[in-house]
């Protein structure tokens, strides 16, 4: 995928000018930015879900706005930032509606359907909830219930916004380490929205930096995860701190009185 002098803007706000970006298979890019700078808008345009307010998407040299949805749902996953289920459907059903976009004429699920789910479900480690109502999980569950989801549309492009959102320490590490498995073995591309520059940085290969007013940086984690432009991004001063082979990234302390 890739984006061609894309610009994003909300009302008189321009939140991306000039976007030239590339992603590449086996690539994981991590979003970074402050509260409102435009990650979620970016993230939702990729997927098809926004038009662009210049430039253009193109994946697989076509626009996106040019893809019918059921060919491109079987290119690119994306998993929002939040969501509320307004009905009663069991687990195993909203993983199930994540094959859809490879049934042809067929209603019914087919028996690779199904076990599409349940490794889904396996892998994110809530297969025991397989025949629950949705809505009476927790936070947590949820959202690894969204990212099973995900995962059984099974395509080559994984949009993720904030996958570790409710997730205790555990589940953030086993999906980052799934998502660096994807990556780095299936040569799946993920691009992820993530505040935690830490357990982005164990997995990125590549960060964009959203500034907020239309800058942005792009390259790869050595490039663009350094101090000085990460301070500017978020508006906070950033430490680096080396611990054998990890680089740790800390907020600067504030001064109290
Ligand atoms: N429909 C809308 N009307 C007005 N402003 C909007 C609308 N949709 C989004 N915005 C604004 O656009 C900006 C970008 O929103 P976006 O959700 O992309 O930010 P974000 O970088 O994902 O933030 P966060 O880290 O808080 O999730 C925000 O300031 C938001 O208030």
């Amino acid at each position: 995928m890739k984006t061609n002098d894309l610009k994003l803007r909300v009302a008189e706000r321009v939140l991306v000018d000039a976007l030239n970006w590339q992603i590449g298979p086996g690539e994981c890019w991590c979003v970074i930015g402050r509260n409102g700078a435009g990650k979620s808008t970016l993230l939702r345009t990729l997927a098809g879900l926004r038009g662009a307010d210049g430039g253009q998407v193109v994946l697989q040299e076509r626009a996106i706005a040019d893809w019918p949805l059921q060919d491109l749902a079987r290119e690119r996953a994306f998993l929002p930032q939040g969501r509320s289920d307004a009905f009663g459907y069991r687990v195993i059903e909203t993983v199930l509606t994540a094959r859809h976009p490879y049934h042809e004429s067929a209603y019914w699920e087919s028996d690779a359907d199904h076990a599409a789910a349940h490794s889904a479900l396996q892998m994110m480690d809530v297969d025991a909830l397989a025949e629950r109502d949705v809505r009476s999980l927790s936070g947590g569950e949820r959202q690894r219930v969204a990212i099973a989801a995900v995962l059984a549309q099974d395509t080559p492009l994984l949009l993720l916004d904030e996958p570790t959102n409710a997730l205790d320490l555990a589940h953030q590490v086993s999906v980052m380490n799934l998502l660096f498995r994807l990556c780095s073995k299936q040569k799946k591309s993920v691009v992820m929205v993530s505040h935690d520059l830490n357990l982005a940085h164990s997995i990125a290969t590549h960060a964009l930096l959203l500034m907020g007013d239309g800058r942005w940086h792009a390259g790869t984690v050595d490039e663009v995860m350094q101090a000085p432009l990460l301070s500017a991004c978020l508006g906070h001063p950033i430490e680096i701190v080396k611990h054998g082979k990890r680089i740790i990234y800390l907020a600067g302390e504030e001064k109290h009185e």
